[in-house]
């Protein structure tokens, strides 16, 4: 049987899940792509498990698609196959998702980091939608970066696919922060803890509330938004949470269904 290519491991809440293919730079092969996506739903699906942190080892993040896999064959196989349900998986999550990178990340892994919730990097992390350098298009991952970006920023980077750096990442809107590498797992944990403090269900809809289509003008939305308000103001963990407020203490929050 072939090694693993992705960790899984829980500690206290935390789901950490780990790219390990440093030989081709956590590049997404097939198995690489199968293994993750196990993960990402065996993550969701745990009620143990309240925040995820997408990690690797090696010195790069992710280098995109496996471009050795992706040579030959048809346009069906090349390598893009169950990549969107990664995407998917990774913005969809009930729970929410930060990304923690030590090294750089490329194309498709950039697409990865942009669907992640929370983003921490390395200042020395570089960056590079590299798609067009080599013939092919970022379709999949403007699905999830462009909604991060801002739009000057993204027809520059994927119309050139300059190479960018960490502090470029956070200014336009791929990342949270960019810290030393000493400090890097204190700023993972510091996202972890914050998120963890929420109330598991008012976090996953607060995510979902996050990706909806805008109303047109904020009138057009306020009988939706008050029945989900009220909702959430009446339901178990909303008492709790007020409850616990009056009592001057942490709520002690249900499991999820
Ligand atoms: C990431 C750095 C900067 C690290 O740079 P580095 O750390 O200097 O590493 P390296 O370039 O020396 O590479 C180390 C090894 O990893 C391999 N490697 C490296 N990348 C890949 C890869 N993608 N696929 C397969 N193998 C890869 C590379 O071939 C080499 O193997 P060796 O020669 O030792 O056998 C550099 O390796 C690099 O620039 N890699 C290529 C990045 C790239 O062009 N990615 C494009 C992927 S296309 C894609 O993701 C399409 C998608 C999904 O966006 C489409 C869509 O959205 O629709």
């Amino acid at each position: 049987m072939a090694d693993e290519l992705v960790h899984y491991d829980v500690v206290g809440g935390t789901a950490t899940i780990t790219l390990d293919s440093p030989h081709n730079r956590n590049a997404l092969s097939a198995q690489l792509r199968r293994e993750l996506s196990d993960s990402l739903t065996k993550a969701a699906t745990d009620d143990a498990v309240r925040v995820i942190v997408l990690t690797h080892t090696g010195p790069v993040f992710c280098a995109g698609m496996d471009l050795k896999e992706a040579r030959g064959g048809s346009a069906g196989d090349q390598g893009v196959n169950e990549f969107p349900k990664i995407l998917e998986q990774l913005w969809t999550s009930p729970k929410p998702v930060v990304a923690r990178l030590a090294g750089p990340a490329r194309a498709g892994g950039i697409g990865m980091v942009a669907a992640c919730d929370i983003a921490v990097a390395v200042p020395e992390a570089t960056f590079a939608f590299s798609e067009v350098r080599i013939g092919v298009v970022p379709a999949i991952i403007s699905l999830t970066v462009l909604p991060r970006l801002n739009p000057r920023a993204a027809h520059e980077l994927f119309l050139t696919g300059d190479t960018f750096d960490a502090r470029r990442a956070v200014e336009i809107g791929l990342l949270n922060s960019a810290v030393p590498a000493a400090e890097l797992d204190a700023e993972v944990t510091r996202f972890v803890k914050a998120l963890a403090a929420g109330g598991p269900k008012a976090l996953a809809e607060t995510k979902a509330l996050l990706s909806r289509p805008r109303f047109a003008t904020p009138s057009e939305g306020f009988e939706e938004m008050l029945g989900l308000s009220a909702k959430f103001f009446a339901s178990e963990e909303g008492q709790e949470g007020i409850l616990a407020f009056a009592q001057k203490r942490k709520p002690n929050w249900v499991p999820q269904d």
